[in-house]
């Protein structure tokens, strides 16, 4: 268990780290095959092993760098040596399942007698059909030995988009793809459950309308920009934004439209910050990003009808600049012409994550963004990605901030 007492909360992309949670690649990913890799969003077959080895090299990277690495497997095995925990993790799973009664009620036994360990591993890693020793009956019969009687969750890797800190609240998302849906089930259960959350507020909700967490970028202490596209709906912007005015959380939140494609799923495979006034970001949009700019004058109140002020759409850039006060948000671009910046930006050459201002972590491989950042005095911290990245995220998508010192103007 930690001990570092560091606060729990984050109030920037680039303050010190603190305290980051991950999810090292385990046996979920040796579910994925050629049949289901689409609809379980991965773009390929990840080597398992490897995978394995270039995320224990990203953990390496950061605890040399003194930030604490909490695994969320740890935290959710933890978290089921709780009773009502487990119970509730358990009825939960198979609440969602069109299993038929014979066997949801041969899992909810099964499930119900695992070991903490055993049941985050069914919870993760999913259980196929032929992998069950009871409940057979019509329902097993007519499926095929490989389908998956509950589904396994490869994107738990992306430990960025199924929960946000915002201060020292937690937003619990709500995923917007049908094959992550269950992962806001185990973040909710270890905030709500696990001891070393206890007493920390949550805001949103898996139930709520949608809003990833690769969405939410905190700009600058009280300033949110929210990509709303493929993930996040209006709607879940909207919310997230009532939310964060009514707590105090943010005085501004930007939202910000972003193209409905696999490429720029997220506001964060375009840009991410490198310091208080710097980003990488992905130049064939720089220029065309748009933002809306909310407030709401009587904040903070907890009237429901608490009414938004949003701007007219202005360029992105500018929209932020003026919110975080600074005079330019610089841009770093991805790449020298329009083709490598293409190239690195589906490599996740624009998603980075800092670990301090000015010193983040990039994929080696993003060889021409990472020369620019280097020229813009940022000192990259690179690691191997090639399998990690077969899932299309990058250092940033893999991990969730939960501890970071407010950032040193
Ligand atoms: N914050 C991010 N950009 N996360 C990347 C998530 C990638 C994941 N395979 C998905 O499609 O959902």
């Amino acid at each position: 268990m930690a001990q570092n007492p560091a606060p729990l909360g984050a109030s920037s992309e680039v303050g010190r780290l603190r305290t980051v949670m991950l999810h090292r690649p385990g046996p979920e990913l040796t579910r994925l095959t050629p049949r289901n890799n689409d609809t379980l969003l991965f773009d390929g077959i990840p080597w398992v092993a490897r995978a394995q080895e270039e995320h224990d090299r990203f953990a390496d990277a950061l605890r040399e760098r003194d930030v604490e690495v909490l695994y969320l497997t740890e935290l959710l095995t933890e978290t089921l040596g709780i009773a009502e925990a487990r119970a509730h993790a358990v009825g939960e799973a198979l609440a969602g399942l069109d299993l038929g009664d014979t066997m949801r009620g041969y899992l909810s036994g099964f499930l119900g007698e695992a070991s903490p360990e055993d049941l985050t591993r069914h919870l993760t890693a999913g259980i196929r059909n032929d992998e069950v020793r009871g409940g057979f009956g019509l329902v097993t019969s007519l499926l095929a030995p490989d389908d998956f009687l509950i589904e396994p969750l490869p994107n738990l890797l992306f430990t960025r988009d199924s929960s946000v800190w915002v201060r020292d609240r937690v937003a619990i998302t709500s995923l917007a793809m049908p094959a992550r849906k269950r992962e806001t089930e185990l973040t909710e259960l270890i905030y709500a459950r696990h001891p070393r959350f206890a007493g920390t507020e949550r805001i949103h909700g898996s139930h709520f309308e949608h809003v990833e967490g690769g969405d939410v970028l905190l700009l600058a202490p009280g300033v949110i920009a929210v990509g709303v596209g493929e993930r996040t709906t209006p709607a879940g912007a909207e919310r997230l934004a009532r939310q964060v005015f009514r707590h105090e959380l943010a005085h501004t939140v930007l939202a910000v439209p972003i193209a409905q494609e696999r490429a720029t799923m997220h506001l964060d495979t375009i840009c991410t910050l490198v310091d208080v006034d710097k980003m990488v970001i992905y130049p064939n949009v720089a220029d065309s990003l748009q933002a809306y700019t909310v407030t709401a004058s009587g904040a903070p109140t907890s009237d429901p009808d608490l009414v938004l002020d949003v701007s007219a759409s202005a360029p992105f850039l500018e929209a932020a600049a003026a919110a975080m006060g600074i005079d330019r948000l610089h841009q770093i671009e991805t790449g020298l012409d329009p083709v490598t910046a293409e190239r690195e930006q589906w490599d996740d050459g624009n998603n980075t994550l800092a670990i301090a201002p000015r010193v983040a972590v990039g994929y080696e491989r993003n060889v021409e963004t990472n020369a620019r950042l280097e020229d813009a005095g940022i000192e990259v911290v690179a690691i191997a990605g090639s399998e990690l990245g077969s899932g299309r995220g990058g250092p940033r998508c893999m991990s969730c901030p939960i501890s970071r010192e407010d950032p040193q103007r």
